[in-house]
């Protein structure tokens, strides 16, 4: 018997190459705007095991070629959402029913699917079938039928039997604990990732220098959930227009990801469609080619928590899809010939068309939750504290930073992106006086120009801040390169007249901490510390204190004696240098924030007459 709970069914969006889809009611939100839509399905049936009370996948099956059209998600969605599961669970068993020479090829496909004969031979792991038979025979309410009897079972075994023209014993399952990883409290499988890297010559912008960057691909990619296996680059002039890398790299590759069994090939830089296209065709069998910007979009898509995010990854997304549309089309021409070349490219504009409406439907909501979000801020300044925001590259400790001094509990982990919502709270310092600390999405070198444009209302937030902290993980080989990554990025977002900070974080973890201490001391506007350890954080909000009395303007004012509430306020969030009560009420000199002082303005004129 296998519960909904126990059976992972994993969607690709074939377009967004990289999408990995966890719930059917995702999967069902994410492909209603393209007509034509179709997905890699995989799916996992895990066994809880009472002795050692874990899940672990006892049956995993799926594949490139074995994709939903949108038309088949349609009746899903309007029928019974069992159905989809009875549907999945019908490509397991026409899988199964595929090693038996007696079973019909294809038994359980409701709704016409025909997936053409090669899915068979693609991630079968038929050791694991009779295993998957024993046990799994129901699902829900609705019974299995098993295809595959046990002296069928016997004779598989004993007789490997070629598929598709695929020698069985190359088909052999590979099953390897190993790649089971526990995540959120379940084994899951690992899939196998091979990374790809090209250093163009004579390329100023590339400053990471390619080995660095492909070390920090893999660490985007276990971020994704993938098992790196190996990487690879290729110093080049200029990029292949159809490969992108050249074609003894191709085949290189090639021979290793075969060798290896891996499953996705990860190219660091943004790929056309074509070049995905050509790839995928050449690495044959169910290697999925991707990019950079998928796999970030992918990690964005899986941390997406809140609906302003979830929108804001959704529009990333379809501004990656729109120009890689093309596709989704090579199955049907692959299935009619030529003839339906025509129609698939009437089509494409029918489906560029739907999906630049559904861009457009989903800015103006991203815009009304801006608006939102706007009306929450203003209500908010209207207390003028002063906020500071947290800037920086993704895990140099912003969030850490943030928990260390206010008490919030944002989620801080080594992983990239972890965080993708704003979060604000308020630091009360010992003097009494107070800002607002917003901790914000980290940047990243190559960050997609779509994911910038997309978060932009998220990054408002830095717009419209007195201060921006930049947070550098001092202790990491390239915080020179990643300062010069964040300092693009906020170039892009247009905030150089906003006065900043920088602080170096980690300073605990680097091997020489104490020229680091004295190097900061030496360097004007910067202040080193430990988020983790609390060092240095008493003189970072002095700084941040200073810092802010650069954006303050200077006022003396007489507030009368019934307006008490105002000086409690500018000892709050301003700076008093001199207090006197005189006759007629309070004469204050101090440097208050600039929307303080025009509440202020009448007391000013006051005290100049
Ligand atoms: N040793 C040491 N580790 C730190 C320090 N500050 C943060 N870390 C660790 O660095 C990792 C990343 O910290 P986060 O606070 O999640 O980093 P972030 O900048 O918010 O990262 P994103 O949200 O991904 O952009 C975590 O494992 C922290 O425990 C520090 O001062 N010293
Ligand atoms: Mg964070």
């Amino acid at each position: 018997m296998v519960r909904a709970s126990e059976c992972e069914i994993k969607f690709f969006c074939v377009t967004c190459r990289f999408l990995r889809i966890d719930s059917i009611s995702s999967m069902l939100n994410h492909c209603s705007f393209v007509d034509s839509l179709c997905m890699y399905v995989y799916i996992y049936i895990y066994k809880h095991t009472q002795l050692q009370n874990k899940f672990v996948p006892i049956f995993t099956c799926g594949g490139k070629e074995n994709h939903l059209s949108h038309r088949t998600v349609r009746q899903v969605w309007e029928g019974d959402i069992l159905q989809i599961l009875y549907m999945m669970v019908s490509l397991c068993t026409s899988l199964i029913g595929s090693f038996s020479p007696s079973a019909p090829r294809y038994p359980y496909l409701p709704w016409g699917i025909r997936p053409p004969g090669r899915l068979f031979a693609l991630k079968c792991r038929p050791t694991n079938f009779p295993r998957a038979l024993q046990q799994e025979k129901q699902l829900g309410n609705l019974s299995v039928e098993s295809t595959v009897t046990e002296t069928q079972e016997e004779e598989a075994k004993d007789a490997p039997e070629d598929v598709d023209g695929v020698p069985a014993t190359q088909l052999e399952d590979n099953y390897d604990e190993e790649r089971s990883k526990l995540r959120n409290g379940r084994e899951v499988f690992e899939e196998k990732a091979y990374l790809i890297g090209v250093e163009r010559k004579g390329d100023a912008e590339d400053f990471f220098g390619i080995e660095e960057s492909l070390k920090e691909l893999a660490q985007l990619a276990d971020t994704a959930g993938l098992r790196v296996v190996g990487s690879t680059y290729q110093k080049l002039s200029s990029p292949n227009p159809r490969t992108y890398i050249g074609s003894g790299k191709v085949a290189e590759i090639k021979t290793a990801v075969h060798a290896l069994d891996v499953e996705t090939v990860i190219f660091d830089d943004e790929l056309s469609a074509g070049q995905l296209r050509n790839l995928e065709k050449t690495f044959g069998g169910d290697v999925r080619v991707c990019d950079r910007t998928a796999l970030i979009l992918d990690i964005f898509n899986q941390r997406a928590a809140t609906h302003e995010a979830a929108l804001q990854v959704s529009l990333a997304q379809m501004e990656y899809q729109l120009p890689r549309l093309t596709k989704m089309w090579t199955h049907l021409e692959r299935q009619a010939g030529g003839q339906v070349k025509g129609m698939g490219e009437k089509q494409i504009e029918v489906d560029k068309r739907i999906l630049r409406t559904q861009i457009g439907v989903l800015k103006k909501e991203l815009e009304s939750v801006r608006k939102h979000r706007k009306q929450y801020r203003n209500r908010r300044t209207s207390v003028p504290v002063p906020v500071v925001s947290l800037v920086g590259y993704t895990n140099a400790g912003k969030s850490t930073l943030l928990n260390r001094l206010t008490g919030a509990d944002v989620l801080a982990e080594d992983r990239l992106f972890a965080t993708l919502d704003p979060t604000t709270r308020r630091v009360q310092m010992k003097n009494g006086r107070e800002f607002l600390l917003t901790d914000t999405v980290g940047f990243i070198q190559k960050l997609p120009t779509m994911l910038v444009a997309a978060f932009r209302a998220t990054l408002e937030e830095i717009s419209e801040s007195s201060l921006l902290v930049h947070v550098v993980d001092i202790s990491h080989p390239l915080s020179v390169q990643q300062i010069d990554a964040v300092d693009k990025v906020l170039a892009e977002l247009d905030v150089s007249s906003i006065p900043k900070l920088m602080v170096w974080n980690k300073v605990d973890r680097a091997s020489n901490p104490q020229e680091i201490r004295d190097e900061a001391k030496k360097r004007k506007d910067i202040v080193c510390i430990s988020a983790l350890t609390g060092e240095g954080l008493q003189e970072f909000c002095e700084a941040v204190q200073e810092k802010l009395k650069d954006s303050m303007v200077w006022i003396e004012a007489l507030v009368p004696f019934d307006k008490g509430e105002l000086l409690s306020t500018i000892h709050r969030v301003g700076m008093v240098d001199k207090m006197e009560y005189i006759e007629n009420g309070t004469l204050i000199k101090a440097y208050v924030p600039l929307r303080f002082a025009r509440l202020l303005t009448p007391m000013r004129h006051l005290c100049s007459s």
